[in-house]
């Protein structure tokens, strides 16, 4: 059953008009691909389909990734709308001229490769084992905050792995040899084979297994298994354990774009931007409450003095002071100032003890949608990646 990786050969990406007929009678889909060159490996790819002129936008059709990418895109006011769960090509109302395709994470990937998806949001885990390194793949958010997860080598805890806790002893076993060389089952082969190469380990022998992994030592199919890791249940309840030196990558949701789409499709720039400024500007908000109180003073700065005094009020970059006015004795006078401080939810409570303290009163609370920034470093470094 093992086999050793030709990495190369492991996937195929085949140009979508050699794929089976699709239905493009549907008013909302864009118009039939055209390309120019194509190789079915994907990698030799310059041109892109370029009769398309809608942007494609690739989300995960199932499992764990789809539920929450979707609340994610609500949260950011960007509001997938499918007629019916079965239908994979929806829309988002908010981005005119954009197309969401529903798919599996890993075909994603491949079809960001391939030029039939622009942008797309999946695991980075995916990206890194079916993207395998093509630069074409440029992630735009690299977390989104949800997904989390590790790749991790695991052995067993019982026999000759017992006393076995790093890679580094893992090498240094005698067992390992050409005959007999340690076997790992994996659903990653590209990052799996490449991780343990940078690591030294000579003798290894792979094969793949799409699912219930941690059965394969004590099948005696394998001796260890690379797998994703999140709470670490599955691992413990099969006894099997991670070792130092063992995680090949960390990941969680990324929003990922294809460079010759970012460079070279009209609207692609435009709309990653958008959903890259919304996204962090939500995700900024997460966590952060707006805290509005009224507090008596004699000027602003004296106020501000004040609140900035404490640790819990210094908000995101000071408090906002405006007067309050009132008429007395038939004059227009200023004995209150209203505040308004952004804090983390974690602290609120702290942050309104400290306040009533230095004569808060009326605290208002209300939560955060949005927090824009004036230009976001990611957006930076994106136009720096493509050169722009
Ligand atoms: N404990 C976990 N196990 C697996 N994936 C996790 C875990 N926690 C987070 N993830 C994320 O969810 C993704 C798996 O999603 P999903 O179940 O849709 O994929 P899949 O099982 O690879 O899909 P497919 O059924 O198409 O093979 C992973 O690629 C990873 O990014
Ligand atoms: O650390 P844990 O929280 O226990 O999660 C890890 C498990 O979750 C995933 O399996 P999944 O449930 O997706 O089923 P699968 O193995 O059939 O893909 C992964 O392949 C592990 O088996």
């Amino acid at each position: 059953m093992a086999t050793s990786f030709d990495l190369g050969a492991l996937f195929q990406v085949w140009p979508s008009f050699l794929s089976p007929s699709r239905p493009f009678s549907r008013p909302y889909l864009s118009s039939l691909a055209c390309r120019a060159a194509a190789s079915p490996s994907g990698e030799d790819l310059e041109a892109l389909p370029l009769e398309r002129t809608v942007v494609r936008f690739g989300l995960p059709s199932k499992g764990r990734m789809a539920d929450e990418t979707l609340s994610l895109l609500k949260n950011c006011q960007l509001s997938v709308r499918q007629v019916n769960p079965r239908q994979y090509v929806a829309d988002i109302p908010q981005l005119s001229n954009l197309e969401v395709w529903f798919q599996r994470p890993k075909d994603i990937v491949r079809k960001l490769r391939s030029g039939d998806l622009d942008i797309g949001i999946v695991g980075f885990d995916t990206v890194s084992e079916y993207g395998q390194g093509n630069e074409d793949l440029v992630v735009v958010h690299d977390a989104l905050e949800y997904g989390a997860c590790r790749l991790s080598l695991a052995i067993p805890r019982y026999g000759i792995f017992e006393n076995i806790n790093s890679v580094h002893e893992l090498a240094q076993m005698p067992q390992w040899t050409a005959e007999r060389p340690l076997r790992i089952v994996t659903g990653f082969s590209y990052v799996g084979p490449k991780f343990l190469k940078e690591k030294g380990l000579d003798h290894v022998s792979f094969s793949t297994a799409d699912g219930a992994l941690e059965a394969a030592p004590a099948m005696g199919i394998a001796d260890a298994i690379i797998d994703l890791v999140s709470s670490g249940t599955t691992l413990r309840e099969n006894d099997l354990k991670e070792i130092e030196g063992g995680i090949v990558l960390e990941s969680q949701a990324v929003f990922v774009a294809s460079r010759r789409s970012l460079n070279t499709r009209e609207g692609v720039l435009e709309i990653t931007h958008e959903i890259l400024e919304r996204l962090e500007a939500h995700l900024r908000a997460t966590g952060q409450v707006t805290v509005v109180a009224n507090m008596r003073g004699n000027s602003a700065k004296e106020v501000a003095e004040r609140i900035l005094n404490q640790t819990s009020l210094s908000g995101l970059q000071g408090p906002t002071i405006s007067p309050v006015y009132c008429k007395r004795d038939g004059k227009v006078v200023v004995d209150y100032y209203a505040i308004v401080i952004c804090v983390p939810q974690k602290t609120l409570y702290k942050s309104v003890q400290q306040l009533r303290s230095i004569g808060g009163s009326g605290v208002l609370v209300s939560d955060l949608t949005y927090i824009f920034e004036e230009e976001t470093p990611r957006w930076r470094k994106l136009l720096s990646q493509l050169g722009l």
